[in-house]
């Protein structure tokens, strides 16, 4: 205790939560995250509904998008947030269950904490169960090799088996597999997949089944005059960022025309212009043009006329898609454009998709471009069926990169937890504490799982170990007999990276947030400050 007048180091008004208090608000915070998302998990798990300020509406059973669109406030809950994004951009799944890892490690260590074990303690023995996490994953994985279609294609089904695409998950990770195939490139260090070679086109209307894998770009746009060919096969491909009209005068301009035929002349000679302008581009061999921009009327009829294909305002992303695909440079005007910028594919197409007309560019100079078609009844639909996609395509990339798959269902969390407690008796001291928590916290998925699915899960619980007690690692929880059994067999297996990111981004937030004993709002925090902070001035506390 300082005697006398208190010292205010903090501005008056300024909130500031320490100690136990900070961080059990902290670790709640964090809990109240895993505890939204944690229904979710598996495929039993609940669909969330989101509804924002405007009353627009997101349904889905995605962990991170979950979380992207909930509007969080607390700080260490911001935090789980991150755990997901992070799982996310380093998998792209497996969200779910890194946030519902993270917030059990919590709660496990908040009974320690009740204990009075130091959190740097717990923080340590964390880190050291992570580790040894990792290495029994390790130890359990088989490895899998790129053409093992009939492996690979269930990796996939379990992702989606948890989304609401599962009723056409066997269509869906076909595609998947398909897809990254199609795209993976063979390294010195093994394969190697780079997403931007994926293009995913959104066409609401028609059914899950007909969404469809292109080996091309599909550009949303119709051709621009019926008189154009619907199909152009041998495609050279005019690529511009530029438009095919008159430039309007940027002020207004008063023309006086005393005699009649000067009007004659003046727009004669606009057709001129635009004449011109297509003579150009098909001087320079092309049979297809592409532009962001607009394409005048005239200047549509005159292409026609010479049996080009033409498209317009196409998307800035879409044209540098193309550009990559078919090897063609953006042109930025007529004048600019040469024979050498023009870009190559089998064929260009103008398909019919429900009420709507595409264009397919397919047989690109780089094969490695594909694109994913998804189809679906309704926005909500194929919204969520992108994202489901988007999680099983990295799933299937994941394990063609790292080669290597364990057992989902629970069964590698639950070979985690059993191995773990034998650990923790090794390591004995006052780490065999958070090495034990650890155990426990891993065991929350097959927990959730089941009870997800309204199975009891002490008794789940209970038989997995002891099947697991028996050697059989590989058994889980299969959700769709209910059954405890061998996973592997079943075909619930997922790529090994899932667990492993989940592991160490559960086990690093956790550890964060276990080291915070100190919550002070900062200058510009507005209502980041946490809730019931106690008032500022270190003076005469603690
Ligand atoms: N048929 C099944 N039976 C049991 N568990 C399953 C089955 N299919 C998937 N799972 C499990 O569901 C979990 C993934 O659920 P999901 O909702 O996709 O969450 P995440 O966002 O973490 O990927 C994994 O643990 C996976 O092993
Ligand atoms: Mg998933």
């Amino acid at each position: 205790m300082m005697g006398g007048q208190p010292i205010f180091i903090l501005k008056e008004g300024s909130k500031r939560e320490t100690g136990r208090d900070a961080m059990k608000a902290n670790i709640d915070a964090a809990k109240g995250i895993a505890a939204a998302v944690r229904t979710s998990l598996g495929p039993r798990g609940m669909d969330k509904m989101l509804v924002d300020s405007l009353g627009d509406i997101v349904i889905t059973n995605d962990g991170v998008t979950i979380l992207k669109e909930m509007d969080v406030e607390h700080p260490a809950a911001k935090m789980m947030v991150e755990v997901s994004k992070t799982q996310d951009s380093m998998v792209g799944d497996g969200t779910t269950t890194a946030v519902v890892i993270a917030g059990a490690l919590l709660q496990e260590a908040e009974s320690l904490i009740n204990q009075n074990v130091h959190p740097t303690v717990i923080a340590e023995g964390y880190r050291m169960a992570a580790q040894k996490a990792k290495d029994i994953l390790e130890a359990a994985s088989t490895p899998v090799k790129i053409d093992d279609k009939a492996k690979i294609v269930k990796m996939a089904e379990t992702s989606l088996s948890s989304k609401s695409a599962t009723g056409s998950k066997v269509k869906l990770a076909d595609i998947s597999y398909e897809t990254i195939k199609a795209v993976a490139e063979k390294t010195e260090e093994g394969y190697k997949v780079d997403m931007d070679n994926v293009q995913i086109v959104k066409k609401q209307g028609g059914d899950i089944d007909d969404t469809e894998l292109i080996y091309g770009i599909i550009v949303d746009k119709e051709k621009v005059h019926p008189g154009m060919p619907d199909e152009v096969k041998n495609a050279k491909i005019a690529v511009m960022d530029a438009a095919l009209e008159i430039k309007k005068p940027e002020f207004d301009t008063n023309l006086k025309i005393d005699d009649p035929t000067m009007i004659q002349k003046f727009l004669s000679q606009e057709e001129q212009m635009l004449k011109e302008m297509v003579k150009k581009v098909k001087e320079t061999g092309a049979n297809v043009l592409i532009t962001q921009k607009g394409i005048d009327d005239l200047a549509q009829h005159y292409l026609s006329k010479e049996g080009i294909y033409a498209v317009r305002r196409v998307k800035k992303s879409d044209i540098e898609k193309l550009s990559k695909a078919t090897g063609a440079s953006i042109a930025s005007s007529v004048d600019e454009l040469s024979p050498s910028d023009l870009g190559n594919a089998a064929s260009v197409e103008q398909v019919k998709i429900g009420d709507d007309y595409m264009t397919f560019v397919t047989g690109c100079k780089n094969p490695k471009a594909v694109s994913l078609l998804i189809r679906g009844g309704t926005e909500h639909v194929v919204d969520e069926i992108e994202r489901s996609m988007v999680d099983s395509i990295h799933v299937v990339a994941a394990v063609i990169e790292d080669g290597k798959y364990v057992a989902g269902g629970g069964a590698s969390a639950v070979d985690i937890a059993v191995k773990m407690r034998d650990y923790a008796t090794q390591v004995g001291g006052r780490q065999q504490l958070a090495i034990e928590k650890f155990a426990n916290a891993m065991e929350e998925i097959p927990r959730a799982l089941a009870e997800n699915a309204g199975i009891n899960a002490i008794d789940i619980l209970i038989n997995l170990r002891t099947a697991h007690a028996k050697g059989k690692v590989s058994y889980g929880l299969n959700l769709y007999t209910g059954e405890i059994e061998d996973m592997t067999k079943a075909g619930i297996i997922e790529p090994i990276r899932v667990g492993r990111q989940a592991i160490d981004a559960a086990t690093e937030a956790a550890v964060m947030i276990l080291r915070i004993d100190d919550v002070i709002a900062t200058k510009g925090s507005g209502s980041a400050s946490p809730p019931g902070g106690a008032p500022g001035g270190m003076g005469g506390e603690d």
